[in-house]
């Protein structure tokens, strides 16, 4: 059902002159989820969101909304808030409402305004004199306002101090627990990926390498820790980084069955963060299959 998918992205590529920044990438947010997309800086996230909110249209692949193709049909279900939340710097807090209720026929004033309260956004502010925190809390506002049923946003958290994360981070979940809103959002920080999502998405060498509910990618990687003689236990399987320190090595592969024994090698669950280093500095060519839930 096209609705149980809520962004499904298919084989897009784009570049930018010579330089390409996404090749054949493919990846699915389940509806109802809160999604986390991860990459190196410059590996692409900003433009595989504006693709995904109908604002850039790649060179090749597809992507979908709900099952509808991004762009203008769909844009009135999706409430994007671009990277440093652009807004009209000269006009105030409430000009800035008001600008949201005209452009959005779903508008949802009361909603906007709350949200807006919640932050104590003094109406009279211009938003040119607003802190970094106070206009995420803006944009948002103007995202949610539109009752959106996808909400892409390129790094919310960033530049916010810990109080303001926590109040962003809140607004967010309070969206998701009342309305059930589906959320990609870009991360830079592990801490944020893991107190508020619940599915990752790694972009690296332009193609999604890991899609998956953040349980179950957990579930399908290993941490093997062991003595460098003994490396050669890591043959036939599907290893995503290998770093030897010294005497040791370190590397994250993807599970397959039990772990070999006869060695000294030992073998974890990874943590989230060090799921996510081992795939961001491998930066692998290769598109990985999306892991089920199961
Ligand atoms: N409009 C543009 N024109 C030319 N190059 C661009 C444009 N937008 C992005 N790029 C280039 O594309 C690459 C990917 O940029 P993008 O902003 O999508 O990455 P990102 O993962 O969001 O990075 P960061 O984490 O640093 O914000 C970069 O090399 C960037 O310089």
């Amino acid at each position: 059902m096209p609705d149980d998918i809520a962004l499904a992205v298919e084989g897009v590529g784009h570049h930018f002159g010579a330089a390409t920044v996404l090749k054949d990438c493919t990846l699915g947010v389940p509806a109802g989820a809160v999604a986390a997309l991860v990459g190196r800086n410059g590996a692409g996230k900003s433009t595989l969101l504006r693709a995904a909110a109908g604002v850039l249209r790649p060179y090749r692949g597809t992507v979908r909304v709900f099952g509808r193709p991004a762009g203008p049909d769909v844009l009135r279900r999706i409430g994007f808030v671009a990277q440093h939340a652009p807004l009209f710097r000269t006009l105030t807090v409430a000009e800035t409402l008001r600008l949201g209720a005209r452009l959005n026929p779903r508008w949802d004033a009361a909603h906007a305004r709350r949200l807006a309260d919640a932050a104590a956004l003094p109406d009279r502010a211009r938003v040119g004199a607003l802190s970094t925190g106070q206009r995420t809390r803006l944009a948002l506002a103007l995202a949610l306002g539109k009752r959106p049923d996808l909400l892409i946003l390129d790094e919310p958290l960033a530049g916010l101090d810990p109080v303001a994360r926590a109040e962003v981070t809140g607004a967010l979940m309070g969206e998701v627990a009342e309305r059930g809103v589906t959320v990609l959002l870009s991360a830079h920080v592990v801490a944020d990926v893991e107190s508020v999502c619940d599915h990752v998405v790694v972009l690296a060498g332009g193609r999604a390498v890991l899609s998956a509910p953040v349980e179950a990618a957990l579930d399908a990687h290993r941490l093997a820790v062991g003595p460098a003689r003994d490396a050669a236990a890591l043959a036939g399987h599907d290893v995503v980084e290998l770093r030897r320190d010294g005497a040791e090595f370190t590397a994250l592969v993807r599970a397959a069955g039990p772990p070999p024994g006869g060695t000294a090698v030992a073998w974890h669950r990874p943590t989230l963060e060090e799921l996510l280093l081992a795939h961001l500095r491998a930066d692998r060519p290769q598109p990985a299959p999306e892991v089920s839930a199961a």
